[in-house]
């Protein structure tokens, strides 16, 4: 059977297989998505990566998979690890990466960190989308004591509260409500947001797909854009996720620039078994 040759890296946490399909594309199916996914008898991810050959303007296509083995259009802290492997592999000092949300394109700023333009936000009800017509900016949803979200599209659909204090927010009990509200037709990553004291923002996740994770970049980058447009923020600031801190600025563009750290794990091969799914018992 064939042998899948992965990295797994990380952005503050957030974890990712990443396979290199550029010369053959593995066949992964949902059910060997959720093996590989499994902490305890497979490798463990929040999204497994495989990169592709690019038709485009770009260095690399990046396919994403969710934990569950459903396919996302952006990943903003898996563009920032792909970045920083394809400036290495291709020896370039800036990469642009193609994903079903667009093309992105990352570099090392002045002090080594990878930051990366996630492009502009897609506010529009449809863009979000939301199953019915909404401000987006006070969209009409409730669950236990979150309500009032701000839609935002990042490439992928989020929905940002903004509460006193994120910490006392059960996001275990309401993440999985509001990720499967009939208000996002696509699902959607949840988030809950404060703003501290020195004005940064302390942010939990939920994300479509996976559940809570440890950090979740295009999350930050609708956090940014959401209390922007609340007035909570101006157009930069840092966002503490439980996996460490992201420095999130809006650009004049309009574009939303993400920056923090990233690291490799390890290397290894995907056990054979994994590819066909989940083992009994
Ligand atoms: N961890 C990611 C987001 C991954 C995709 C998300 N779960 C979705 O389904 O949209 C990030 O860093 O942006």
């Amino acid at each position: 059977m064939e042998q899948i040759p992965f990295i797994k890296m990380h952005g503050l946490g957030n974890d990712f297989v990443i396979v290199d399909g550029r010369d053959s594309k593995p066949d992964l199916s949902v059910a060997a998505l959720q093996a590989i996914a499994d902490r305890h008898r497979g490798v463990g991810y929040d999204q497994l990566i495989v990169l592709e050959p690019t038709t485009a303007q770009a260095d690399v296509f990046m396919r994403i998979y969710n934990a569950d083995g459903s396919e996302s259009e952006a990943c903003g802290n898996a563009t920032r690890c792909v970045v920083n492997m394809l400036m290495d592999e291709m020896s370039k000092e800036a990469v642009v990466v193609e994903t079903l949300a667009g093309l992105l394109a990352g570099t090392k700023d002045s002090s080594g960190v990878i930051v990366v333009d996630m492009g502009k936000p897609a506010l529009d009800w449809q863009q979000i989308p939301l199953s019915n017509a909404q401000d987006t900016a006070h969209v009409d949803l409730v669950a236990g004591p979150l309500n009032d979200p701000v839609a935002v599209n990042m490439g992928n659909p989020h929905a940002v509260f903004f509460v006193d204090d994120a910490e006392q927010i059960n996001l275990e009990k309401w993440g999985p409500i509001l990720e499967n509200d009939r208000i996002f037709p696509e699902r959607a990553n949840i988030s809950v947001a404060s703003k501290m004291p020195n004005g940064d923002f302390r942010l939990r996740v939920w994300e479509r797909g996976v559940g809570i994770t440890l950090a979740c970049g295009s999350a930050a980058c609708a956090t940014i854009v959401a209390a922007n447009i609340r007035g909570l923020s101006g157009p930069s600031a840092r966002l503490h996720l439980n996996g460490g801190p992201l420095d999130m600025r809006i650009g004049e563009s309009g574009n939303v620039f993400m920056g923090g750290a990233i690291a490799t794990a390890f290397r290894g091969y995907l056990d054979p078994t994994l590819l066909r799914g989940p083992a009994n018992g």
